[in-house]
């Protein structure tokens, strides 16, 4: 057998965009994707891809391993682009909405990007960006998404404000070639996307990922969560996180509809699943406890399968949600993996549990995708696996063909989280089951260490989303000169709720649930919890106020 040898006809370059193509002739007159009153259908989806692909590098000059960058929420334009842009070659940037203008300008410039997509609502956003350039700096060409459904341009947008943008969304696809070919390619390791990490613990860093890391997480990612063919999919997770965990390139290749919208809460999202008939949906866990926390909720009709992921989603959140109709779906990745590496793979028998024990197991990440070569938790000074106990805690570790090509002109950065021993370190602490299932414990900076006692962040927040009263809650380290640090926790309280629980009460409540040394020392209660642009709770601001807490809390916060 050794003068068998890859040829050129089995080794074609892995990519996902091959999807459209397929899906335009298998499900070419279904719905590919609906908002509000516009819908197409997936062989209009794939010829505005091709045409959109075409003029980005006929008619804009984008040449093959260009970044272009789209600043939009889920609208269909956002959803098309994550075929067209890397259909012409190029390498696909999405940001984040709801990133200052200094973060912005910061990505534009690092990445080197020669063209951005911009949403109508986000251009005062862009031209601030912009302004911040260096003089005589390269500025991006910029295109215009308005909104045919909501023509709603900021108050400032008179044409004179929209004078430098090239042209508008529309004109691109009325101008491209229906029989464009495509640029595949020429290898599957050449970069596809560019993702900024959600900046929760450190400055956002660019994640590029390639072709082939990107089909084999698409394609594990439908199958860990066993998507059928033509779901309805409701997008509630947003394109621009980590690509929407890869469905975007997902939906495509099973043919579902997308249902897209700007902007939700909980009655918007149970208005459109009773509406589209809703099959599938994600959301990180702060979703689930919005839509567990609407009131007056009548529950589903027909079950709509959630996938969670992004933060770890407390057990009395799953079961609430679960109690609406939900069937939760519980994962872990991170924007350097892609998408879902690991998940709390389910398995039957454990349905005949009681409900708060279904929470508890699947609150915990789980095991390694079919298509993820290897995952442990290791002690960081000895490089060994931790034992299986449930206790002992360690970093997590993985190794996989979706794990990123490196952060983009960060050598430095990138030897840090893979080394030579062929593993990547998380930066996430965990530990492992006996049944080898993995529970993340917390993230290595937000760990407590009180008395010389590591204590998971995680697990106390877990029993306080367990109180009635509470709504939200983060622990974090309060510096104590006898214990070294001790848990301080921030919670805010459920609307409607009539009688607000007292500090004393919340401590009462912990010191039932959890080993003294784990107890809040100082329960804070506010209106809201700082959050990060992709809704994880900022730690790094509660730990700052808990420094400066003594005995009395920060101005604005109170313990009751
Ligand atoms: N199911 C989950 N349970 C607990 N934590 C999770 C889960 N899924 C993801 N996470 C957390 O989210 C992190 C990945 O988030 P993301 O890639 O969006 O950037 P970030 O880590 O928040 O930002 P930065 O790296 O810039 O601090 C993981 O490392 C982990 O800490």
């Amino acid at each position: 057998m050794d003068n068998l040898k890859p040829n050129s006809a089995n080794s074609s370059p892995l990519t996902p965009l091959g999807f459209l193509e397929r899906a335009s002739i298998v499900y070419g007159d279904s719905t590919s994707v609906v908002y509000n009153h516009t819908s197409y259908t997936w062989s209009q989806t794939h010829t505005r891809c091709l045409r959109v692909a075409s003029s980005i590098g006929s008619w804009l000059g984008v040449k093959r391993g260009q970044v272009v960058s789209v600043i939009s929420p889920n609208i269909p334009a956002m959803y098309e682009l994550h075929f067209a842009v890397p259909m012409a070659g190029a390498v696909l940037n999405t940001i984040n909405t709801r990133l200052d203008a200094r973060t912005v300008s910061v990505m534009l410039r690092h990445s080197e990007s020669k063209l951005v997509f911009v949403d109508q609502l986000s251009v005062d956003l862009i031209l601030d960006a912009v302004s911040l350039f260096p003089p005589n700096s390269p500025i991006p060409r910029l295109v215009l998404i308005a909104d045919q459904d909501e023509a709603i341009l900021p108050s400032s947008s008179s044409s004179k404000v929209l004078d430098p943008f090239y042209c508008d969304y529309e004109e691109l696809v009325g101008r491209g070639a229906t029989d464009f070919k495509w640029l595949r390619p020429e290898n599957e390791w050449d970069p596809m996307i560019l993702n900024y990490t959600s900046g929760t613990t450190s400055s956002p860093k660019g994640v590029v990922h390639c072709h082939r890391g990107i089909f084999i997480v698409t394609l594990d990612s439908l199958i860990d969560w066993g998507v059928p063919k033509q779901p309805v999919f409701l997008w509630t997770l947003p394109m621009f996180h980590a690509n929407g965990w890869c469905y975007t390139w997902g939906t495509a290749a099973v043919g579902a509809t997308n249902i897209c919208l700007r902007r939700f809460d909980g009655p918007v999202i149970l208005d459109l699943i009773r509406r589209h008939g809703v099959t599938h949906m994600c959301g990180a866990p702060v979703v689930l406890n919005m839509l567990s926390n609407t009131p007056n909720v009548e529950p589903l009709k027909n079950p709509v399968q959630i996938l969670t992921a992004g933060a770890p989603p407390p057990a009395a959140v799953l079961h609430r949600t679960e109690s609406l109709g939900f069937v939760v779906s519980h994962g872990y990745g991170l924007t350097e993996v892609g998408g879902i590496v690991v998940s709390c793979a389910w398995k039957r028998e454990w349905n005949r549990l009681p409900a708060t024990e279904r929470a508890r197991l699947k609150a915990r990440q789980g095991v390694r995708t079919v298509a993820t070569t290897e995952i442990d938790v290791i002690d960081l000074n000895s490089g060994l696996s931790v034992r299986p106990d449930g206790q002992t805690m360690g970093e997590i570790v993985l190794r996989g063909g979706c794990i990123m090509l490196g952060y983009l002109n960060d050598p430095a950065g990138t030897a840090k989280v893979m080394s030579d021993d062929g593993w990547f370190y998380t930066g996430d602490v965990g530990v492992m089951h006996s049944d080898g299932y993995l529970e993340i414990k917390d993230r290595s900076k937000d760990v407590i260490i009180s008395g010389g006692e590591n204590v998971s962040s995680v697990e106390v927040e877990s029993v306080l989303y367990g109180h009635p009263a509470v709504d939200e809650a983060a622990v974090v380290a309060r510096p104590d000169e006898y214990w070294g640090e001790t848990p301080c926790a921030f919670v805010t309280v459920r609307k409607g709720t009539k009688v607000r629980p007292t500090e004393k009460e919340i401590v009462a409540y912990c010191r039932e649930k959890l080993p003294h040394y784990m107890v809040p020392k100082v329960v804070v209660f506010s209106d809201e919890l700082p959050k990060t642009s992709t809704g994880k709770i900022q730690k790094s601001v509660l730990k700052e106020i808990a420094k400066t807490m003594r005995t009395s809390p920060a101005v604005g916060w109170s313990r009751i």
